[in-house]
């Protein structure tokens, strides 16, 4: 069994995949990273392996716990992947993105795929056919839109995602609503229209924790898959175990 961790600027997400299989999931909050940790190895001692992508505010010593329990793996800029990095500056490309671009790879080898990580930020990774990494872009996400228009205001109160019946805002709330899920779904059909005219057959994976909720709003044909990063680690776990 192999213990895969995705520590996220929001939640930290820990599975335990056995095979390919994940037969736990939890989100926890980065306070409670390692009391999480300590009840995963205890409930699952079975654990051989375990990985983390750390892009989050999990501390060096909150990390380095995961030693006490079994052999562990921190991904990092240096890992071996299995396409060609061509990010011009791979060592501040965030780890998480090349566990999404493993995960591009094993999906469909030899293909064009970008996933789209609608998390804290959302990410958009590029893997062509000819298993290249391209890089992509990283725009707000979700929750930071309605964090950034109440910090940034006097008035404007601080809201969470809610569906919206008409795109005409009658309230302060529903302008608001409005333009932060009109805005993401508007901008990521439109990014996903920019790439498939430049990339022909172009397979498009969405993920992160509002992938869910976007996906029902998106006009392009998608594969929403939540645990997308998480089986991208799990390929890097054993390939870099060699
Ligand atoms: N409990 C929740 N309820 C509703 N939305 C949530 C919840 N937790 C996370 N989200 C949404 O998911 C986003 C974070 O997704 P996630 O993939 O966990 O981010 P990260 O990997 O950056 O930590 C937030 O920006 C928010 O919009
Ligand atoms: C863009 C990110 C903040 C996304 O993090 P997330 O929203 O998944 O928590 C992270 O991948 C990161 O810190 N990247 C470094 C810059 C880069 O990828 O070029």
């Amino acid at each position: 069994m192999n213990l895969i961790i995705d520590a996220g600027n929001t939640k930290v997400k820990l599975a335990i995949f056995k095979k390919a299989e994940i037969i736990h999931l939890e989100t926890v909050a980065t306070y409670d990273f390692v009391e999480a940790v300590k009840k995963t190895f205890k409930d699952f001692p079975q654990i051989k392996s375990a990985i983390i992508s750390s892009v989050g505010s999990l501390s060096k010593e909150q990390i380095n716990i995961m030693a006490v329990f079994c052999d562990f793996y921190e991904l990092s800029n240096a890992s071996k992947v299995p396409f060609k990095n061509s990010y011009a500056s791979p060592q501040t490309l965030g780890v998480d993105r090349l566990a999404l671009a493993t995960a591009a790879f094993y999906y469909k080898p030899h293909s064009n795929i970008l996933v789209i990580d609608a998390g804290t930020c959302i990410t958009y990774d590029m893997v062509n056919d000819f298993d290249e990494y391209l890089g992509g872009a990283i725009s707000p996400g979700v929750q930071m839109r309605y964090n950034a228009m109440h910090d940034q205001t006097a008035k404007l109160p601080l809201l969470e995602k809610k569906e919206l019946l008409d795109y005409i805002g009658n309230t302060t709330e529903n302008c608001i609503h409005s333009g932060v899920v009109y805005g993401v779904s508007h901008e990521i059909d439109g990014v996903i229209d920019l790439y498939k005219g430049r990339f022909k057959d172009l397979t498009i994976i969405l993920t992160g924790g509002d992938a869910l909720f976007l996906s029902k709003r998106l006009k392009n044909t998608i594969f929403a898959d939540s645990k997308f990063l998480l089986k991208g680690l799990n390929y890097l776990l054993e390939y870099n175990k060699h």
